[in-house]
């Protein structure tokens, strides 16, 4: 579904790096968060994804296609295949909740008849129905996202990627979103999901890969935010010991 091969992005005017020889196999309907420190290379790795950048060096296949082959006239079309919620919402702020959902259609000439069933039946999934003729500044940050989800799945997109998108929310409300993106990943939606939010990833169990410095350094399978394998060592002391051996 999405392979890198030894995938190297360098910035110009960057003396390092943002991804460095990444490989990385992600399958179809996997939910994978993306970890690691600001300016670690998340966003690039997405980026990446989407062929808003291309890489410097290596391979990078989505959906059976090789992104270095893709024509710029062939990237639109690619790009409906994938779904892009960010942490800023990014919605149309003169535009109701329908028109938002439903301009995403419109742009990829869908029929009307389309897009009076789709945007209705998008928005009473991601719990918005009595809310369709809202503007954005009338709804919550939590309503907001929930509006940025349904425009990114209403085209039922193969990948969702996420930037950070409980990145302004609060505790409970980014526990709602991510019951939603369980749910699109739960129908068979790839989800790459980068974040900082420790709780969140704790609590899912899914599929975790940590950059650092543009490289990765873990992909565990039920990972946490923060690696079980490093020295955080809490073991028993041995019986013969005091208990007080620590640093010795
Ligand atoms: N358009 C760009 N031009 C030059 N350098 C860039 C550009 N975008 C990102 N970078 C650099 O690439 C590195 C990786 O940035 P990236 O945005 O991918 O990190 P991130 O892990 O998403 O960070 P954050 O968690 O803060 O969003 C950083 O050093 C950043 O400054």
């Amino acid at each position: 579904m999405i392979r890198f091969d030894q995938v190297t992005k360098l910035y110009s005017g960057n003396t390092r790096p943002a991804l460095n020889s990444v490989t990385l196999e992600i399958l179809r309907g996997e939910f994978v968060f993306l970890v690691g420190a600001s300016g670690s290379g998340k966003s690039s790795f997405l980026r990446l994804v989407l062929k808003e950048e291309s890489p410097s060096k290596g391979q990078i296949h989505v959906l059976g296609q090789n992104l270095s082959r893709l024509t710029s006239r062939k990237v639109p079309y690619f790009r409906r295949n994938l779904g892009v919620v960010f942490q800023d919402f990014r919605l149309l702020p003169q535009k109701s909740v329908f028109d938002n959902v439903a301009f995403s259609l419109q742009v990829i000439g869908k029929s009307k008849g389309f897009i009076q069933e789709a945007v209705p039946d998008v928005l009473k999934m991601v719990g918005l129905a009595g809310k369709t003729g809202r503007l954005p500044h009338e709804l919550s940050g939590g309503e907001q996202q929930r509006v940025a989800i349904a425009r990114a799945i209403v085209n039922k997109p193969s990948i969702l990627l996420a930037d950070e998108p409980t990145g302004n929310l609060d505790p409970t409300t980014s526990a709602g979103i991510m019951t939603l993106l369980n749910r699109i990943s739960a129908g068979g939606t790839t989800v790459i999901m980068a974040t900082h939010d420790a709780g969140i990833v704790d609590q899912m169990k899914r599929r975790v890969v940590e950059l650092v410095s543009g490289q990765i350094v873990r992909d565990e399978r039920q990972g946490g935010y923060q690696t079980q394998a490093l020295p955080v060592q809490q073991q028993a002391p041995p019986p013969t010991s005091s208990g007080f051996g620590v640093g010795r």
